[in-house]
């Protein structure tokens, strides 16, 4: 499924993009005045092969969640149950992803992919529900638990290949399961103590970077705690030795189930040409693996925020992807994803609803 899935994913449509550039220079405002947002909807018309692009409509926020062996190493000041707890408060619409959703728009879907804590079990829901607004669904629990927490990457590999591919189908499937729903873009989310420390393992290894470089604070760590996380994502790279060419062996090694799933995400919706709005660290650590698994896909990604993790402006620039908002944003959840949102629509709304100089009469310079 990985391997027909990355088959499927298919360069940008060079017409639709000169299309949608010709028609940017007929609407009415100076050309260019519309920045990056320009670019952009040009990148979504060439990403659904038509100009103008469809609506990003409705939007889904899937958060996949998932626990780190390598919480033992004293990377985190937060104990291990948070994830779990949070992912009820997700539930009751309770965390700063649900405010954010609403405002939006956007369903929410949370995944347990690897929580370590046992969750009640998910309703057997029917098909996923995507869109939003006032009288939107609530947050639904999809269970999809491969195993309860990740192996000590400090000490060995995090997970078999076949456990990291069983998280990649599983985002691929609930990329599927989003878009046959109606979802028009899909957002990342992620949930997981600890998953900090294997990002910046992933962004270290697809990037090249030092891991001092790749390496962040997470959730607010002390001096000391900083200097040990740089030290166990150093020894892991030693260790593993991870080939960038093998991103399966990549996430087995050093990465967390959340980060396998959210690159099967991304490539799933890349396979049908839906646009991915990438969240912080966790998202674009993930996407660096979706992009090793496939490069076409690259072009369905839109980097929401700039998450003030050194590692996500590490990954950002590998990708080539230039960050929607700056606003030092370090949740996860899926939160910058969701402040970004309404940019991305601005940009493909733009296509459909300006006026071109010709229509009203606005003489041109
Ligand atoms: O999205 C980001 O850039 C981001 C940056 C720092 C922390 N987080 C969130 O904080 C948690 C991991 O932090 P830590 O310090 O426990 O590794 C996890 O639940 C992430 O969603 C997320
Ligand atoms: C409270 C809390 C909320 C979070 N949301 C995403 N990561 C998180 C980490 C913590 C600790």
């Amino acid at each position: 499924m990985i391997e027909s899935t990355i088959a499927a994913i298919r360069p940008l449509d060079e017409p639709a993009m000169v299309a949608a550039g010709e028609l940017h220079g007929r609407l009415t405002k100076p050309a260019g005045s519309l920045g990056a947002l320009e670019e952009l909807s040009v990148r979504l018309a060439g990403l659904a092969a038509a100009c103008p692009p469809p609506l990003p409509e409705p939007a889904a926020v899937a958060i996949f969640a998932g626990d780190h062996g390598v919480h033992a190493q004293g990377v985190t000041p937060w104990p291990q149950e948070v994830t779990a707890q949070m992912i009820n408060n997700f539930l009751a619409g309770g965390a700063v992803v649900n405010a954010f959703a609403r405002q939006a728009g956007a369903s929410v879907t949370v995944v347990d992919i690897g929580v370590a804590t046992p969750l009640p079990p998910a309703p057997q829901a029917g098909a996923a529900t995507p869109g939003g607004g006032a009288n939107s669904a609530a947050p639904r629990l999809v269970s999809a638990n491969v195993r309860r927490g990740t192996r000590d990457l400090a000490v060995t590999a995090a997970l078999t290949r076949d456990e990291a591919r069983a998280a990649v189908e599983t985002g691929i499937r609930i990329a599927r399961e989003l878009i046959d729903a109606g979802a028009g873009i899909l957002l990342t989310g992620d949930m997981g103590i600890g998953n900090t420390t294997p990002a910046a393992a992933l962004v270290a290894v697809f990037t090249g970077v030092d891991p001092a470089e790749a390496t962040g604070r997470g959730t607010g760590v002390d001096d000391p705690t900083y200097a040990r996380k740089i030290g166990v994502v150093r020894a892991a790279l030693a260790r593993h030795a991870p080939d960038p060419a093998d991103p399966l062996g990549v996430l087995a090694a050093v990465g967390g189930l959340e980060h396998a799933a959210l690159a099967g995400l991304i490539l799933g919706a890349a396979a049908r040409r839906v646009p991915v709005l990438l969240d912080g660290l966790i998202a674009v650590s993930a996407a660096l693996a979706a992009a090793a698994f496939a490069p076409d896909a690259v072009g369905a990604m839109v980097a929401g925020h700039r998450s003030a993790e050194p590692g996500a402006t590490a990954a950002l620039h590998h990708l080539g992807l230039d960050p929607l908002i700056d606003l030092g944003l370090r949740l996860g959840e899926g939160t910058g994803a969701l402040l970004a949102l309404p940019v991305v629509a601005g940009a493909v709304r733009v296509l459909h609803e300006v006026a071109t100089f010709d229509s009203a009469g606005v003489a041109e310079k």
